[in-house]
Order: C-alpha cells, then structure tokens, then sequence
C-alpha cells in the first residue's frame, strides 16, 4: 500500500486540487452505483417474484412517494429511476476516467521534461560518472513503467473508495454477516503479504534487467563494427539470448506470482460465499432480502479485492522506476550548473587579456590518489595561438575541459582577464567558445541544421564563409542535396575528415573568443590539413586559439607551446626555444617524430 500512496503522494504534489475532484467523483460514482444495487430488491418485489418483500427494502422509506402510485406505475417508475442512476454514474464514471487519464498524462509530460531539464543543466563531471543507456532509460521505459503505476494507483484509489462504500452499505445491512466477510478478507490479506513482497522485489531486479539490457544493446550497436572486425557475433548473439531468458524468467515469475494469488482469492471467495449461503439461511434464519443484497454486494466486491490485491503488487514492481527516476532527478539538481534562464540573462564573454589556470588540481575521482592535473599555473594570452602537447594520457583533455569550464578544479581557479570563472559566468563564457573535439559529433539532421544549431540566424553566406573556411565547402556542394544533405542514419555518411571539417565550420559559425581544437587536424589528410592551417593563420589576431596537437609540424606558428607530462606542466615557451632545449620532453617529442617522418 506504501508504494500505491508514494505514487499519489507525487501526483497530488503535482495535481493538487485537480486530484480531489477526481476522488469526489469516484465517490459519487460508488455511491450511484451502491443505490443502484438496493434499487434491485424493490423493482425484483415488484416485478412480483415470491419471497421479497419489497416494503422490507432498507430503502423502503425512500420510496414511499412511490407506494403512494396506483400499482400498475410502481414498477415502471422504480425502473426508470433504475435506468436513470445507472446512466448518470455511467457518465460520471466516464468523465472521472477521462480526468484520470489526462491528469496521468500531464504528470507524465512534468516528469519527463523535469528529468530531461534536470539531464541538460547538470555538469559534465555528472555524465562522466554517469552510464548514458541509465539515462536514456530513465527516459524511456523507466518513465513508462512510472506511467502505468500511476494508471494503477488511480484504479487502486477507485476501488478503495469503491469498497468502503460498498462495505459501508453492507453493514448498514448487516453489521454481522458484513464484519464475518470482513474478518475473513483480513486473514486472507495478511497472508498475502509475502506476495506483495515477491512483486517488490521482482519489480527490482525487472529494473535492474532492463537498465543491463539497454546499457549492453546500445554499447553493443555502437561497436558493431568491432564485432564484425573481431568475428565477435556467435558471442554476442549469446549475451542477448542469455539477458532475454533472464528476463523472461522474470516476466514469467511474476505472471506465476498474480495467477497463484488470483486463483487463491478466487476459490476463497467460492467457498466463502457457499459457507454463507449455507449458515446464514439454514442456521440463522436470515431474512432473503438481506442475504441477496449482501451476497450481491460481496460477489461484486471480491473481484475488487482480487484487483485491488493485483494492483497493489504491480504497482509494487513499478515502484523502483519511480524511485529511479526521481534519483536521477536529484542527482541532477546535486550536480547542477546552470539553472534555465542563464542562457537568456547572458551575452558572451570575450576574453581580452588572458585565460589562466592558478595552482590547479584535478581528479576524475576524489576516492582515488591520481590527480589527473597537479599544480597547473599557465596563461594563454588572448589572440595569440597557444599549443598544448603531450604523451598520451598526460592531460592534454583533461585541461581543455577545465579552460571550457566543463569541469571545474578540485583545488585553484580558472581566470579569465584575472576575473575567477565562477558558475554564474559559466554560460556567458561557454557562449563564446568554438570547440572542434577529438571525435566530431554531428546530429542526425542536414548539414544545414547541424550549422544552424549554434546561430540560428545565420545567413547562406555566413553558413558557406565558414564552410569555405574550414575546407568544407567543395565537398558540401558535391552532395545531392548540398546543404540539405541528410547526414548519419538517413542520409550520406561522411569521413572522419568531413565530419570534422563540419564541426569546424559549426564551431566557428558564431564567431567565438576562443576556438579550441583537440587534435582537429588529426583525420585530415595533409592537403586538407594544409588548407587548416592557412585558415587558422587568417583566424590569428581575430580570436584566441588553443590548439591539442600531436603532429608537432602543425604548431610551429604558436606563440607559446605548453608541454605536460603525467599531468603537470613540464615546459613551456615558443616553438623555437623548446625544440632548442635538446635534453627537454618537446626536443626528444620533436626528435621522435622527425626520425619517424624521415624513416
Ligand atoms: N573519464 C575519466 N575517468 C577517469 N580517468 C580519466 C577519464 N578521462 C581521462 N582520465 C585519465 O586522466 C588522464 C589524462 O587523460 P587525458 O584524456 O586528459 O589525456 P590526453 O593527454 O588528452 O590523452 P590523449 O592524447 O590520448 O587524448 C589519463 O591518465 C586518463 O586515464
């Protein structure tokens, strides 16, 4: 019952008032329904069957405007009266559950756009740690099986009111035989307790699965080239099949678990009522009228029961969802950086004198000693072309995500023009900072719209100035449709290089600050690679460039080389100064790849 409440204490959060019209009209619906019942016993005595009294009707008070008609209109007054609370709780009840479904609705669109807003303000830090299959699943099925306990709870609520309305009539009845029914029904839902349990915990693992699954597929799909690459299908084919029986055992497990404890109320509730009929006539002498109303009112209650019973373990396996999605949400408000709003408060920030790390330590991981960054201490003044080079893994990336301000330092600050970068300058800043990653990313969409993304009002000459600055725009006008190409899923694929000339002509679109290339150049080919580098020498003077390399024969126009070792900076200075420093990481760098290029 816990869970039942948890989803409607989240609804009537969200729902308020709107969610006790609706309680409102389920009662009323059960009220219509209640006195439709009893109406059953005056219209069955005066239709004439032998052995009902209509008089003996508990309501019989109620009609006596009605025994006060010549007796050939009785009949027909008591069934138009019938027909007509029939209708209107027909009708109400149809409006409730239309209210119901939209109410349901509306949370659900709520939830769905507050974890998705939740998602898109948290920081990067937050996706690094984060498996991005949980997220797209919290969006999807997660929130689908949050739908369906909703839907439940609703039906749940409804059948309670149902029932103590119902009960409530019965023991207007018949206090005795209604609190007889009544113990039995209790001693028959304590021991079903450990089934509620079951569902919970099934619920779980349900989640658990389907989180594995989606996290596998996805992964599996990304890679699919390494698994025709590596003859990995036979093993993969396996994994998929072994995750489905899983969770067919669980699917099963729970159907074997509501068809065990439905059949259980079933025969319980046969034999019950046999028992009734039996004790109540033959021994007790109760009155016929009575025992009808009860055992209709009981005949319609079980099968609640057995409902309300059912509901309340399914909405005990949707239960985890929830909790999974809200997690998720307050995750996300743990790990906030920008609240909706920013983005409109602020304009770009240029950068007029310099950008600078102080004393800066980073570590993907607090728990852990590695620091990724020690002790950075490093200004890239503005306009000028800054490089930053390297071995592999010694933080090259590390330290572009603190200068964008996608990560933030564990100790020391990133300044800009001396001004700490502090989280309400963040968005302001990241408005005016070009970024070309290692691995260009670009959406499903035209080539148009993957522009357009960062400037929407951008013109055609604008959109083809950056194309034919960043050496894209002869490929572009050879596509069918040009700038109307459909580009991944639907449409043309392109190269590593073309796509990550396009993400250069996106990054420099909107004319940012500082344009930041993470080894941009490192899938083009060098008549390309060429065509780069003289646009990147018209760019200088225009904006600040910070540029990853790993061809060292691409920076020797910098005005300042920065070179990291394990995380620390090692030298820095002009191209010349340190290549002329033999006994230093660049010279021996510079020396490796001259012996390379020449061998
Ligand atoms: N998401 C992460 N979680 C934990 N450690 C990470 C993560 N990303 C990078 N690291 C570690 O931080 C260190 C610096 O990595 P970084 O990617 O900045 O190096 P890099 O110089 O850019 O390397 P490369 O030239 O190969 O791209 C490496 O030891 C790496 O293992």
């Amino acid at each position: 019952m816990r869970s039942a409440l948890f989803f409607l204490m989240q609804l009537r959060a969200f729902a308020g008032r709107g969610l006790y019209w609706n309680v409102l009209g389920m009662i009323a619906v059960s009220m219509l329904e209640g006195i439709g019942l009893i109406l059953l016993i005056p219209m069955l005595g005066m239709g004439g069957i032998s052995g009902i009294d209509a008089a003996s009707s508990p309501i019989s008070a109620w009609l006596a405007p009605i025994s006060g008609l010549p007796s050939a209109w009785q009949l027909p007054v008591v069934l138009g009266l019938f027909v007509f609370i029939v209708l209107t709780q027909a009708l109400l009840k149809q409006r409730v559950s239309l209210q119901n479904a939209r109410m349901n609705q509306k949370f659900e669109f709520r939830l769905r756009s507050d974890t998705y807003r939740g998602i898109l303000q948290a920081n990067w830090e937050y996706f690094i740690r984060m498996r991005k299959s949980d997220l797209i699943n919290a969006l999807t099925g997660e929130l689908a099986r949050v739908n369906g306990g909703i839907t439940l709870s609703l039906q749940l609520l409804a059948s309670v009111i149902f029932t103590i309305i119902q009960i409530g009539l019965a023991f207007w009845l018949s206090p005795v035989i209604t609190l007889i029914v009544l113990i039995c029904g209790a001693v028959l839902a304590f021991f079903m307790r450990r089934t509620l349990r079951k569902a919970k915990t099934l619920g779980n693992r349900s989640s658990d699965l389907a989180r594995q699954y989606l996290a596998g597929i996805s992964d599996q799909l990304s890679g699919i080239r390494e698994i025709k690459t590596n003859a990995l299908e036979r093993s993969r084919l396996s994994w998929l099949e072994s995750v489905s029986a899983e969770i067919h055992e669980e699917q099963y497990a729970f159907l074997k678990l509501r068809s065990k404890s439905q059949s259980a109320y079933q025969a319980v509730s046969a034999i019950l009522i046999a028992l009734f009929l039996f004790v109540f006539v033959h021994m007790l002498h109760t009155r016929l009228e009575q025992l009808i109303l009860i055992v209709l009112i009981f005949s319609r209650l079980w099968p609640r029961f057995t409902g309300i019973q059912s509901n309340l373990e399914q909405i005990a396996s949707y239960l985890p969802s929830l909790r999974s999605v809200l997690g998720i949400q307050a995750d996300c408000r743990a790990a906030a950086e920008l609240s909706f709003g920013d983005e409109i408060k602020s304009e770009g920030m240029a950068i007029r004198q310099a950008l600078a790390c102080r004393s800066v330590y980073y570590r993907y991981d607090v728990t852990q000693p590695r620091y990724a960054l020690r002790n950075i201490d490093l200004s890239i003044p503005a306009l000028g072309m800054t490089a930053v080079v390297g071995r592999s893994g010694a933080g090259k990336s590390t330290l572009i995500d603190l200068l964008m301000g996608l990560t933030t330092p564990e100790r020391g600050s990133i300044a800009i023009d001396g001004i700490p970068l502090t989280r309400e300058r963040l968005h302001a800043f990241r408005q005016s900072v070009g970024y070309v990653p290692q691995d260009p990313f670009l959406f499903n969409d035209t080539i148009r719209n993957n522009l357009l993304l960062v400037k929407q009002d951008a013109s055609e000459n604008e959109l083809w100035e950056c194309l034919e600055f960043s050496a894209s725009a002869d490929f572009v006008r050879k596509l069918p449709q040009g700038l109307d190409t459909f580009i991944g899923d639907r449409g043309v694929r392109l190269s590593g290089g073309e796509r990550q000339r396009l993400v250069l002509a996106r990054a420099i679109l909107r004319k940012p600050s500082i344009l930041i290339l993470d080894e941009a150049t490192s899938a083009l080919d060098s008549e390309n690679e060429l065509k780069i580098q003289e646009a990147l020498e018209k760019l200088r003077g225009r904006m600040t460039l910070v540029v990853i390399a790993h061809r060292l024969s691409t920076i020797r126009g910098a005005n300042q080389v920065i070179v990291l070792d394990q995380g620390e900076v090692v030298q820095s200075g002009s191209f010349s100064e340190l290549a002329a420093e033999k006994r230093g990481l660049f010279g021996s760098l510079l020396e490796n790849q001259t012996l390379a290029a020449s061998g």
